[in-house]
């Protein structure tokens, strides 16, 4: 288990270092619009866990989700205190 702060911190480290295997830099290198489309597909996921699944599987694509966004940002070089100072 870990937090979004250290999910993020983790994310950076693997975007820098670019380690074999990543499926987050295979996602960075795919670009802005494939990271976009899978953030609407997650998207989608989550509103219909959350209609017709269980809290658990809710909860799941709600992390998954949150990934995604998470790659986004590193994407486009956007800090957490970029997205925090708009809450
Ligand atoms: N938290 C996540 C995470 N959430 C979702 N995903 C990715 O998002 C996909 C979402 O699953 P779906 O079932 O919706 O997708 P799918 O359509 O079956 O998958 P694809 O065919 O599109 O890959 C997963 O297959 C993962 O590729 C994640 N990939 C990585 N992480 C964490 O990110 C960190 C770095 O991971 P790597 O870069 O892979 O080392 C690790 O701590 C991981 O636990």
């Amino acid at each position: 288990m870990k937090s979004f702060e250290e999910l993020f911190a983790e994310l950076s480290q693997k975007a820098a270092t670019r380690p074999e295997g990543s499926g987050t830099v295979a996602e960075l290198d795919a670009g802005v619009h494939a990271i976009g489309k899978k953030v609407v597909e997650e998207a989608a996921e989550v509103w219909m866990a959350a209609e017709h699944e269980s809290d658990a599987r809710a909860a799941e694509e709600i992390s998954q989700l949150l990934y995604h966004l998470q790659v986004l940002m590193l994407a486009k070089g956007l800090t957490l205190q970029d997205v925090y100072t708009h809450l």
